[in-house]
């Protein structure tokens, strides 16, 4: 289930039984976590249900209450010098001075580092070659963001904090964030990602952690995590609002249907092949395309949704 570390090696980061609170509010209520070194895990929550407060305890930036927090086998906060030159934080805004050129930014950064990367090569992977003399406060959002994951990635980190790592981003430039981000796993680095987008987590991640009211309510692979109550069921994805009549008279007691969200069509029973092709030729005679049909599987989003809800989180 869980990729294994080499022997011996310490996972990138161990949270157990962790606790934060902010005043009445508990953001972190005994969260236990692990990232793998080569691992990408993604964390996934709603809005305010407390993924930046986790990785900011994993930063060192923030004190838990309860609980201990390990990165790379080091404590956070009384740790911090052993473990700030091994760590990428990608901070937003950058902690640039809006006068200083994208180029140097970069430079500056590396210059900390006892073995970094090139900072050129890094900009041209990134897209940003052209904007190594351009002002910071010239760039575009995404050029901003793009130049703060390359701050985080010079100095080699064994393990990188990744905070929304795409937002704001064209497809162009997500791809590109995405493709950086395979590569470090391949070279071993572990990678904590928190992000609102499901296909990035899907794409990326080889652990997704689903937290709400700072507790853990689902792991696993995503594989694992679209299986959970995804038991009995057919999917099919396909425009808003079909005429689902005729497929009830098809797929008669005990199979049940319903358009369980817009487009998102829902046949519960003992899926077999004959489903499959009921449900495939009854979405032809709406004269509709059915973009997708997964059986026993969902989309992350529809875990997700039932799993935290679909009220609007302040
Ligand atoms: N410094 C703080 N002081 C007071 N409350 C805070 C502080 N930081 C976070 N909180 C509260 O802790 C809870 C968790 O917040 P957190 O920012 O960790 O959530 P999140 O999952 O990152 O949300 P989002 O997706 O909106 O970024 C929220 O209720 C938030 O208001």
């Amino acid at each position: 289930m869980t990729s294994k570390s080499a022997a011996g090696a310490a996972p990138a980061v161990r949270l157990d039984g962790v606790v934060k609170k902010f005043g009445g509010v508990t953001a972190v209520d005994g969260l236990d976590l692990t990232v793998e070194p080569a691992q990408v895990l993604a964390l996934l929550g709603p809005n305010g249900a407390g993924k930046t407060t986790t990785v900011e305890m994993c930063e060192g930036f923030v004190t838990p209450d309860a609980g201990t927090v390990r990165v790379l086998g080091l404590d956070p906060i009384t740790q911090s010098d052993l473990l700030r030159p091994r760590i990428g934080v990608m901070l937003q805004g950058g902690g640039a001075y809006p006068g200083s050129k994208a180029g140097e930014m970069l430079d500056l950064v590396a210059a900390y580092s006892a073995d970094p990367l090139d900072p050129n090569w890094l900009l041209q992977r990134l897209g940003l070659e052209d904007s190594r003399r351009t002002p910071y406060r010239r760039l575009s959002g995404g050029q901003q963001q793009r130049l703060a994951l390359a701050c985080a990635l010079v100095g080699r980190p064994e393990l990188v904090f990744l905070d929304e790592p795409t937002a704001g981003l064209d497809a162009q430039a997500r791809l590109l964030v995405w493709e950086l981000i395979d590569a470090l796993r391949r070279d071993g680095v572990g990678v904590l990602l928190t992000t609102h987008l499901m296909n990035e987590a899907e794409e990326l991640a080889d652990e997704i952690v689903i937290i709400d009211h700072g507790k853990v309510v689902a792991s696993g692979t995503p594989e694992e995590v679209t299986r959970i109550g995804a038991e009995g069921q057919l999917w099919l994805s396909a425009p808003p609002d079909l005429d689902l009549a005729a497929l009830r008279v098809s797929l008669a007691d005990p199979y049940r249907v319903r358009e369980a969200l817009p487009g998102r069509y829902l046949v519960e029973g003992d899926i077999d092949p004959s489903v499959v092709a009921a449900a495939a030729t009854w979405c032809a005679e709406q004269g509709a395309l059915a973009t997708e049909i997964r059986v026993d599987q969902r989309s992350l989003e529809d875990v997700f949704l039932e799993l935290t809800g679909r009220e609007l989180r302040g």
